[in-house]
């Protein structure tokens, strides 16, 4: 999931109260300004207790749909630059609209600090909004004295605005990365970086849903480095270590990256391949194989590995799939090592 993905996912929910309550405010506005204006009083209705407040409504009801947040966030850029507009079209030429243009400037701030949205969102939104408002003023003007007033308040909300929107978003991204470091190590193998046998459990759930409704092969690989207590007992714990960190890193270097590979015991390993049928797993198992035998691990030289493979049985559960691979790397050993057995 990348930062956008996160930041809307992680802002649902004040995106749905803010969205629910400002709906309701433009309520209370349409019906405050029907007392203050005599003009275009029909469409003010229809926008700042219709229109708006619906927009709101649909934006916030969005927010229970993950599958549309994309469409509740455009909605979300467009909606203040709507009201912005009917705000214009409605006040611009009055002499009260100093009286309305406070909804302007909130909207500014509005857009920034308290919409939810990141800031690049946030400043698409307020710049269109504030580049309207900054062209009709200049071309309309607006009455006199208050015009300086008017351009500074709105600088103000545009840089209030942009200054919290900037620190928010590194105060955001440090948290995304901080969780991203957390969500990770809770879901790798220290020493080798591979996923952990959690993580692999939450993979196969993810994969086996997707296997449900799209009906594909997978198949999974166990292997496991032949006599590697030799090279702790003659070469120490950290040269055997470095070896384990080498062999990680060949295993991730030769399987496509669909496919999910795990440390699941001192010196075993497992490989989750999805759309893979036992064949195919087969051909992939005796690629690895003649890799491994080849590759120089400094001071241990050549070490060789024993491979147990199986393919996936529709609706049973990884424990099953384990055990049967497992026998089959056990029958790997049983016969000599070196060796790929299926079962
Ligand atoms: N360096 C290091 N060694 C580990 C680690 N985890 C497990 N081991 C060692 O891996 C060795 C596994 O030994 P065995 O289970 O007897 O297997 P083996 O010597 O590889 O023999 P076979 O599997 O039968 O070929 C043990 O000596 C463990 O101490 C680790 O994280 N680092």
């Amino acid at each position: 999931m990348d930062f956008q993905q996160w930041h809307l996912q992680s802002k649902t929910q004040q995106i749905r109260y803010i969205a629910f309550v400002t709906a309701l405010l433009y309520g209370l506005y349409a019906l405050l300004e029907s007392d203050l204006t005599l003009s275009y009083t029909t469409l003010r209705w229809m926008v700042h207790g219709v229109l708006i407040p619906v927009s709101l409504l649909v934006i916030g009801g969005l927010t229970y749909y993950p599958k549309l947040h994309q469409v509740m966030r455009t909605l979300l850029v467009i909606a203040p630059i709507t009201a912005l507009l009917s705000n214009l079209l409605f006040n611009i030429d009055s002499p009260r609209f100093a009286f309305f243009s406070p909804e302007i400037y909130l909207n500014v701030v509005w857009t920034f600090a308290i919409s939810g949205l990141t800031l690049r969102y946030a400043a698409i939104s307020a710049s269109i909004s504030v580049s309207i408002v900054v062209l009709i003023t200049l071309v309309k003007g607006v009455n006199g004295e208050f015009y300086a007033l008017h351009m500074l308040w709105l600088m103000s909300a545009y840089l209030f605005g942009v200054v919290n929107a900037v620190v928010q978003e590194q105060a955001n991204k440090t948290l995304y990365m901080q969780q991203r470091t957390l969500a990770h190590s809770a879901s790798s193998d220290g020493l080798t970086a591979l996923w952990n046998r959690a993580k692999i459990a939450e993979l196969y759930e993810c994969e086996t849903t997707l296997i449900r409704q799209h009906h594909y092969p997978m198949s999974l690989i166990m292997l496991d480095i032949d006599h590697f207590k030799t090279v702790n007992d003659t070469h120490g714990h950290a040269v055997g270590d470095s070896v384990l960190v080498s062999f990680a890193n060949l295993l991730l270097n030769n399987v496509r990256h669909q496919d999910h590979i795990g440390r699941i015991g001192g010196e075993e390993f497992v490989i989750l391949l999805p759309h893979t049928d036992i064949a195919q797993a087969t051909t992939v198992a005796a690629l690895l194989q003649e890799k491994i035998n080849h590759f120089d691990f400094s001071e241990v030289g050549n070490k060789t590995a024993s491979f147990g493979l199986t393919q996936y049985r529709n609706g049973e559960s990884l424990s099953e799939l384990l055990s049967r691979a497992d026998k089959a790397l056990y029958l790997a050993k049983d016969n000599g090592r070196n060796r790929i057995e299926v079962l």
